[in-house]
């Protein structure tokens, strides 16, 4: 059996979360009530300024932290804890220096109890599968930017997991490297339809990879939008242009009615 075969789609469900943090006697609702569903192999994008929660929902999704009320769910499960349903590509892939590229992601299979031979053959299956099979036997000192954020999704996609969380993945890439990594996300979904939830800055990388996009402001969902265009994406077409422009325009109205908001 080939990890291609054993895709999984499953919906995640936030009901009314609300988190808050306190600091020094104050207490800042980093997410207010929000609701939310990503349906079944979606690629879902949140969008937004700094501060408006959307490193807060994407670690309650991926249970490293609980929410003070609502419910985050999986499927029908409720999420308590990490677990390895969830698999998350953080901007920086933490990689163990002491292992190569195939140990790496042969070690993020261990909580699976297959046999050390059976690790390494699903290791080696997934570096081919982000073009990596040249390079299973390097060090993560010998890789370059691209190279280990590859390891890193490879890890992530080896476990087979219901759902990837990918927080901010390619931004410290420079531009040629993150279109061709935005390149790969775009095949891998297109292969193994992952529900994937994606953070990032920027509003024309959710474009060209994403089903909806979700923007925020003052952790609440303000707006969905839908981008149903077939991949590869022109992203400077007149459609995706006026798209551009109206989340632009929902994101700079979170941002003003903030500002109105703590005045
Ligand atoms: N551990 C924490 N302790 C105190 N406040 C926190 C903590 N984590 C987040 N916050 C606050 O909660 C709010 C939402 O933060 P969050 O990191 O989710 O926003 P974000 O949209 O992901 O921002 P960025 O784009 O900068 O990552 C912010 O006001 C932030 O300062």
């Amino acid at each position: 059996m080939t990890a291609t075969d054993t895709t999984t789609s499953t919906p995640v469900t936030l009901d009314r979360v609300t988190k808050e943090y306190w600091q020094k006697g104050r207490c800042t609702t980093a997410l207010d009530e929000c609701t939310l569903e990503i349906a079944a192999g979606e690629f879902f994008s949140l969008l937004g300024p700094s501060g408006t929660g959307k490193t807060t929902l994407l670690n309650l999704l991926a249970g490293f932290e609980r929410p003070d009320s609502g419910t985050v769910r999986v499927g029908d499960r409720e999420v308590r804890t990490a677990g390895p349903d969830r698999a998350v590509v953080f901007q920086a892939p933490t990689l163990y220096p002491w292992l190569t590229a195939a140990g790496n992601v042969a070690e993020g299979l261990r909580h699976l109890h297959l046999s050390r031979r059976d690790r390494k053959a699903r290791a080696l299956q997934q570096l081919s599968e982000v073009g990596l099979e040249h390079a299973a036997g390097r060090y993560p000192h010998q890789m370059s930017g691209g190279m280990a954020q590859r390891v890193g999704i490879a890890r992530a996609l080896a476990m087979q997991p219901d759902v990837l969380v990918m927080d901010e993945p390619f931004a410290a890439l420079d531009a040629y490297v993150r279109r061709e990594m935005q390149e790969l996300a775009v095949r891998l979904q297109q292969e193994r339809q992952v529900t994937t939830l994606f953070v990032t800055h920027s509003i024309e990388e959710a474009l060209v990879l994403s089903d909806r996009i979700a923007t925020m402001a003052d952790g609440q969902v303000t707006e969905i939008f839908e981008v149903d265009s077939p991949h590869p994406r022109d992203v400077t077409s007149s459609e995706f242009n006026h798209l551009r422009r109206a989340i632009a325009d929902r994101i700079e109205a979170g941002v003003r009615a903030e500002r109105e908001r703590v005045r």
